[in-house]
């Protein structure tokens, strides 16, 4: 049997079912509501419009790299989108300007309170140099949720995609070839009101860099291993850690690398008494087994407030359904179930999903909570 990892890796895109195509995140009943009377309020207001969209193109392109000295994130393209918001005007005119150094006062709210959302989506070139975009509708109302939030302004998904292609066609010599690589795009808002108020910013910044990337982790395509660890959660119920607030990273670096200490390349997060498995580094988490049925199922954590609703998986569950070769369950699975699989040799395949390290195997779970879980 060919494997599940090796089948998703090698999947074209016209393979991709119907049902791929446009399926925002649900937004939250409350947000539904706040988002109806920004958007009111947005209307009395400039909305963001690609229409406006003005071009400030660099007179010095910068040469590119060879691929094999693209490390992730660390190169980054000549140009930047780039729109401003302020509570009295609405949002600016949008501009795609050479990429280069912004400026704020530091009293502005993102460096006190954290007023900051991101998104990471990829463009690729196809075998006719097309560019090509996966679910970017996915990543812009991805965006939206997270930024209502945090109180920052709402904004058209849909005419910032306009903005977004407009950027791609003028960094396209960016976009490299081959596989495993692609151009790197961050959609980012952050509030940049002067206050140490602790408000809502009535000023914001929305922009989009773009970087040239290669394979997420030094290995390359191979097996990641992880340090399963008890002694610290990434996110909890009612939470924040199913949105993409800068927020949730920054306090998961020091236990990076107590990991990376100790011979491993992430964490796999666990919550709760009975250790349930929730994401793996900052990716979402698979795992195909054949269960005490001895049906073979594709179990991912649910979308329950703890994880990210990641646009890999959601694409992922909808290919395993359509497939409709095993069993697909969007159900909790805790470390105790993963290892008594393994011992009885039902533990078929682990992999973590995500946007950046696409589908990346799962090699090794060492797990401080064996004997608790034997319990
Ligand atoms: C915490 C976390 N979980 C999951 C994912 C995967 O999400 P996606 O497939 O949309 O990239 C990411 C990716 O950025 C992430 O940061």
């Amino acid at each position: 049997m060919r494997s599940l990892l090796t089948t998703l890796r090698r999947c074209q895109p016209r393979r991709l079912p119907s049902s791929l195509s446009s399926s925002p995140f649900p937004l939250l009943a409350s947000e539904v509501m706040w988002r109806r009377s920004l958007q009111t309020a947005a209307t009395q207001q400039r909305p963001l419009l690609a229409a406006n969209l003005e071009r400030r193109l660099t007179e010095h392109p910068r040469p590119l790299k060879p691929n094999n000295e693209l490390v992730f994130g660390h190169t980054f393209s000549d140009h930047m989108f780039m729109a401003e918001w302020s509570a009295d005007k609405g949002w600016s005119n949008p501009l795609i300007k050479p990429y280069g150094k912004i400026s704020l006062e530091p009293s502005a709210v993102v460096f006190h309170y954290a007023f900051e959302c991101f998104e990471g989506l990829k463009a690729y070139k196809d075998a006719q140099g097309r560019i090509r975009l996966f679910r970017p509708d996915m990543n812009m109302s991805r965006l939206l949720r997270s930024t209502l939030r945090l109180t920052l302004p709402a904004f058209d998904t849909e005419e910032l995609l306009a903005c977004l292609k407009e950027l791609l066609k003028v960094e396209k010599r960016w976009i490299p070839e081959g596989r495993g690589y692609s151009l790197y795009i961050r959609p980012t808002m952050i509030g940049t009101q002067e206050s140490l108020g602790v408000g809502p910013s009535n000023r914001a910044m929305l922009f989009i860099i773009c970087s040239p990337v290669g394979p997420y982790y030094r290995t390359g395509f191979n097996a990641v291993s992880l340090s399963a660890r008890t002694d610290a959660v990434r996110a909890w119920p009612g939470g924040t850690g199913d949105y993409k607030l800068g927020l949730n990273y920054a306090p998961c670096i020091k236990l990076q690398l107590e990991a990376a200490k100790e011979g491993y390349q992430q964490n796999l997060w666990l919550f709760g008494n009975d250790h349930q498995i929730t994401e793996v580094g900052t990716m979402n988490c698979f795992v195909f087994l054949k269960n005490e049925h001895g049906e073979r199922e594709l179990v991912t954590p649910p979308l329950d407030g703890t994880i990210l609703p990641g646009v890999t998986r959601d694409s992922i569950l909808a290919l395993a359904r359509e497939w409709n070769e095993f069993k697909v369950s969007e159900r909790a699975i805790n470390m105790k179930e993963v290892l008594q699989a393994s011992q009885e040799g039902r533990l078929i395949e682990m992999f973590g999903a995500g946007t950046a390290c696409i589908v990346s195997p799962d090699g090794w779970v060492e797990a401080e909570t064996r004997e608790s879980m034997k319990r």
